[in-house]
């Protein structure tokens, strides 16, 4: 049966939810790190860190109330911004707020705006996403290495890692609307998601497009992405999720994202079992990461500005692009 039924009873969902013939977790290395099916993508874990939403909502409120620091920290990063805000004046987008950092970007920001930010609560939260990039990373993609049968991890020495913190708030453009994030994949190889306990993600149903199951709000999940389906020849799945907003509610989540490193050849890894042809662009290494990056990037992937319909059709035409 699908990858993530299995993967979400392993996260103990409600046994309300109808169960299919489940298999067993395939033990991996490290204990704390539990591979939730075969071929799943859908990794549980238990981490010791907890995301700090305190300070993270503190974070948001402080932005949403300081127009001024808000400029400062999109100067920083003036390709894309950090704090992005469509949501307040555009109905038919994400209605959520974005915080899009980087180990990168963190360096260029200048010490009188990260002293300013400090008081927000903005420390607090470096120290965690870089304590999850120092602990839970190479552990996790030496699970992932098992599952696509080749080492990932001489595709990620650079650290081509993004922080993001979502706020599905409940004042935006149109306060009603159930669209936190639309349906999407992640571009990288895979994204640790760690949730303030309201639910809201749902994963879609390998199987069974078009049927979403939803995570519990205080679980913390790993979910691959397109380039852990290409580098594993389509040994590892990605998931496609989404948001959905209860109205009223308020809810935070805090994100980190792993990809390859810019530079890499955007296709099968030595070595690795090819379970689905792959298009001949794949195949050949026409893309690199930074490329599909870049593509990715103008579209969902840190621009919450795109609409319903354009969402939708961003995945398609990333199939193509991979399949063929
Ligand atoms: O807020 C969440 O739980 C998930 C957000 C997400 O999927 C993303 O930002 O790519
Ligand atoms: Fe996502």
């Amino acid at each position: 049966m699908a990858a993530t039924t299995a993967s979400l009873n392993g996260l103990a969902i409600p046994s309300s939810t109808p169960a299919h013939d489940i298999p067993e977790p395939i033990p991996v290395s490290d204990p704390s790190i539990r591979v939730l099916s075969p071929n799943s993508t859908i990794v549980s874990f238990e981490p010791e860190t907890r995301a700090p939403f305190e300070a993270i909502r503190r974070l948001f409120d402080y932005l949403k109330t300081h127009p001024e620091m808000e400029s400062s920290l999109n100067a920083t990063y003036p390709k894309r911004g950090i704090f992005k805000t469509a949501a307040t004046y555009n109905a038919a987008s994400d209605q959520k707020f974005t915080i899009d950092l980087s180990p990168t970007r963190n360096a260029k920001i200048p010490d009188d705006l990260r002293g300013a930010l400090a008081g927000a609560g903005f420390n607090e939260i470096l120290d965690f996403f870089d304590n999850v990039n120092d602990t839970y990373v190479a552990p996790i993609l030496s699970t992932l290495s098992t599952l696509a049968g080749a080492d990932l991890h001489q595709a990620h020495k650079s650290g081509n890692i993004n922080y993001r913190l979502c706020d599905y708030s409940t004042d935006t453009a149109d306060p009603e609307s159930d669209n936190g994030c639309g349906a999407h994949t992640d571009y990288g190889t895979f994204s640790i998601i760690f949730q303030d306990g309201t639910p809201g993600l749902e994963m879609e149903e390998a199987e069974h497009p078009g049927l979403w199951v939803p995570v519990p709000g205080d679980a913390t999940v790993v979910l691959a992405g397109w380039c852990a389906v290409i580098l594993s020849g389509g040994c590892i799945q990605a998931t496609r999720h989404r948001v959905r907003r209860t109205p009223g509610v308020r809810r935070l989540s805090a994100v980190l994202f792993v990809a390859p490193d810019l530079d890499i050849k955007l296709k099968p890894l030595d070595g690795v079992q090819i379970t689905r042809p792959l298009s001949q662009s794949i195949m050949t290494g026409e893309i690199d990461v930074g490329w599909f990056k870049e593509v990715m990037g103008r579209k969902r992937e840190g621009n919450e500005k795109m609409e319903e319909a354009d969402a939708t059709s961003q995945d398609s035409e990333i199939e193509m692009l991979i399949w063929g």
